[in-house]
């Protein structure tokens, strides 16, 4: 039996790429498949200016191998300090397409991030002017806030406020791991949306940490309990618009994954298509797909919807994905669903 399913190329909305020699062995993972990214600028140092998204964006595309096509979609890193001219020229330049905000030391080289936000009140005001998105890492760093439940938090103490105190700021939550986000998006009318990783689809907290701790599937914000993954899915599957992939793909080489003290990140790039028609199958939604990966970000960010096409084709024996790629930095283990697929993408 061979079922197929083609739909328009896909984009991935939250995308880590690194630099240098990481960059080089990841980027054809998911060029391959993807026809744009919004590319994460959580590099050390951060890229904070136009000037260094101009420049990081280059070296992407001088990693780009030959007859590839693919479109990196700049972010900058929004500090405390970060100039609501610079962020406004290099959006009206068309080199940026979202900001990002992450709070102080909530995840993988966030040490840069928001610890007051009443300092970057200009620079949102600015956003909400000139309608460049704004992408919430979307968790609380407080002490006394039990990890499980700092996106929740996050969404009360922080994320309404800023909508609240903003109006016409578009949030993307990113990588959404909770009911409450879900419900928290489905409550709201205008100007929200949310990505969600194929990760979260797939594990719930239990995969981490029965039969031994799983450092592969460790990211952040942590995955949680079943409830929350089934949310997911319902929200993922559902059509909603307001709902588009974000895979999250968070290379990180093994020895800083398989650790006493190891990195937060699920390297899906080079899996995530199939992964995913796997899940809308089992969710009797395969029809929804295309709108998740290839139609709902577009809509959001204002774009059309991607040039070309993905086909996805389901046959008799599971798909042998690789367990790693190399690195020149190191090997990077790919994210292993714990299933057989039978899913390819072409
Ligand atoms: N998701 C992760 O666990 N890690 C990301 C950072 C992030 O998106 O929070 C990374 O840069 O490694
Ligand atoms: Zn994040
Ligand atoms: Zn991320």
């Amino acid at each position: 039996m061979t079922d197929t399913l083609t739909i328009p190329r896909p984009d991935d909305w939250h995308l880590h790429l690194r630099d240098g020699a990481m960059l080089q062995a990841v980027l054809p993972e998911t060029a391959r498949h993807f026809g744009r990214a919004i590319i994460m600028p959580n590099l050390v140092p951060p890229v904070v200016t136009g000037d260094q998204a101009a420049a990081y964006r280059d070296r992407i595309l001088a990693a780009l191998p030959e007859g590839m096509a693919f479109e990196p979609l700049m972010t900058l890193y929004l500090t405390e300090d970060t100039d609501p001219e610079d962020v406004a020229a290099a959006h009206a330049s068309g080199l940026v397409k979202a900001v990002k905000l992450y709070p102080a030391g909530a995840t993988t080289n966030s040490a840069s991030g928001v610890r007051d936000f009443e300092k970057v009140r200009p620079v949102l005001e600015k956003m909400a002017e000139i309608g460049l998105p704004l992408c919430t890492h979307g968790e609380v760093t407080d002490h006394d806030i039990d990890i499980f439940d700092r996106e929740a938090v996050f969404i009360d103490r922080v994320l309404d406020p800023i909508r609240k105190a903003t109006p016409g700021l578009r949030v993307v939550m990113e990588h959404i791991t909770t009911k409450n986000a879900a419900d928290y998006v489905a409550s709201q009318d205008k100007d929200l949306g949310a990505t969600i990783t194929t990760h979260h689809l797939i594990i719930n907290r239990n995969h981490i940490l029965v039969g031994g701790i799983k450092p592969h599937y460790y990211c952040l914000p942590v995955a949680k309990r079943e409830e929350h993954r089934l949310a997911l899915r319902a929200a993922a599957t559902s059509g909603d618009k307001r709902y588009f992939l974000g895979t999250d793909s968070a290379p990180h080489t093994d020895p800083n994954k398989e650790s006493a003290c190891g990195c937060a990140g699920c390297f899906t790039a080079t899996n995530t298509m199939s992964l995913l028609a796997h899940v809308f199958e089992e969710e009797g939604a395969l029809d929804k797909l295309a709108g998740f990966a290839s139609e709902h970000g577009p809509a959001f960010y204002g774009l059309p919807v991607s040039g070309g096409s993905l086909t996805l084709s389901k046959g008799d024996a599971p798909v042998k994905f690789p367990e790693k790629i190399e690195s020149g930095d190191g090997p990077v283990t790919v994210f292993d669903p714990g299933f057989d697929v039978y899913w390819r993408a072409e």
